[in-house]
């Protein structure tokens, strides 16, 4: 399959992708974010000129995503040291903006490792900012290249577990090139199998609360001119029981080292759900969401999210798209002062996972020696150090 979805340069070589691009207008360099909190209405941008800005749109889900969230990290680094922030203690603000997503601060950790190697050298505060932001720029380009890579992995496991015909595949929250710095993790394997005509509808999952399904991957499947449908998360049982569901793909934000896998609540009912049902159950990360420094699911921390996102639906946000900005007369959905439980993750355990892809093969079973085979870090030397 031709890597048609080669990583998009701008005018420099440098690698740019649909949600997050570095620029440097001559008022000093930017990162511009297309603002998912405001998509499928309006695709508006977001200039992050410090690194608060940044921590807030991360933070308010206008840039998201596992993979991104290390891309955006590793920017956010260099941004700092750029223009002359102090870099420390953006790198620990950016690194403990969001808790579950193990990329976030891997990246932040590749782009402040750049930067402190380089002072150490001898550098001077111009030549380490240099460095952070070629770290970030590689950061960038090794997950473009992981996208492409886990989309053709992903399409030959799925030729292997549903030969012939064309599937109807359900995925949950959204994996696609908002996510990543390149064409995503488990949306990427559903264009691959849309492109080569065996894509015969892909199941969205809506995804509350924040709907990242209905508003996100819906706006990507249209744009990929994909068959889909939207449903609501509660609906996914009886679609499962109707025998419509030929395998769930979705993607994850921290995959600990024996496989438990970290990812949009609701993806663990999804898992029981295809093992009740004899369903290919198959998650889509690179290594950089593999946590060797996290050995099973109970040191994986749940974001838990603010109630109102449950117990609200917010309006609209205010027509200038600074970051932060809060939706204007959003619309209470419970009674005031109702409570609301609303972790932002779940956790499947890895004997439902039917197959971990990443960018450097398939592991199926899923166990803590595959993984480790797939992604030791300390053979590619990305470990994640402390911050
Ligand atoms: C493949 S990373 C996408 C991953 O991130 C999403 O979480 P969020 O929207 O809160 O950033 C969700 O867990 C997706 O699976």
């Amino acid at each position: 399959m031709a890597d048609q979805h080669a990583l998009r340069t701008d005018a420099t070589g440098y690698p740019v992708s649909a949600a997050l691009r570095w620029e440097e207008p001559p008022e000093g360099p930017v990162i511009v974010l297309l603002d998912q909190r405001r998509l499928p209405a309006e695709e508006a941008e977001l200039v992050c000129t410090d690194v608060p800005a940044l921590v807030e749109a991360i933070r308010t889900l206008a840039v998201r995503g596992a993979p991104l969230l290390g891309v955006a990290g590793a920017y956010g680094v260099a941004l700092a040291a750029v223009r002359g922030f102090d870099v420390e203690e953006s790198a620990a603000m950016l690194a403990h903006a969001r808790p579950t997503a193990v990329n976030l601060a891997l990246g932040v950790d590749r782009a402040v490792e750049a930067y402190r190697a380089a002072l150490k050298a001898g550098a001077g505060a111009r030549r380490a900012g240099e460095a952070a932001l070629a770290a970030a720029r590689a950061v960038h380009r090794e997950d473009a290249r992981a996208s492409s890579l886990m989309a053709r992995h992903g399409f030959d496991l799925l030729d292997e577990l549903l030969p012939g015909g064309a599937h109807q595949i359900l995925t949950h929250c959204n994996t696609g090139s908002l996510v990543s710095g390149g064409e995503g993790t488990a949306f990427g394997v559903a264009r691959a199998v849309h492109e080569a005509g065996r894509l015969r509808r892909l199941w969205v999952d809506e995804t509350r609360p924040l709907l990242q399904g209905a508003r996100l991957t819906a706006y990507e499947a249209a744009r990929a001119g994909m068959a889909y449908t939207v449903l609501t998360d509660n609906a996914a049982g009886s679609l499962f029981a109707s025998g419509e569901v030929d395998a769930v793909l979705i993607g994850a934000d921290r995959i600990a080292a024996d496989g438990a896998v970290a990812n949009k609540v609701g993806s663990y009912p999804l898992a029981v759900l295809a093992r009740y049902h004899h369903v290919p159950f198959v998650v889509v990360a690179p290594c950089t969401t593999v946590d060797p420094g996290t050995e099973d699911a109970t040191g994986i921390e749940v974001e838990q999210r603010p109630g109102h996102e449950v117990t609200e639906f917010p309006g609209p946000l205010p027509a200038a798209p600074e970051a932060g900005g809060a939706p204007v007369a959003s619309v209470a959905v419970a009674p005031p002062g109702a409570q609301a439980y609303n972790p932002a993750f779940d956790i499947t355990p890895p004997e439902l996972v039917t197959a971990i892809v990443t960018e450097n093969g398939v592991v199926s079973p899923v166990t803590k020696g595959g993984l480790a085979e797939l992604c030791d870090r300390s053979r590619s030397g990305n470990g994640m150090m402390s911050i």
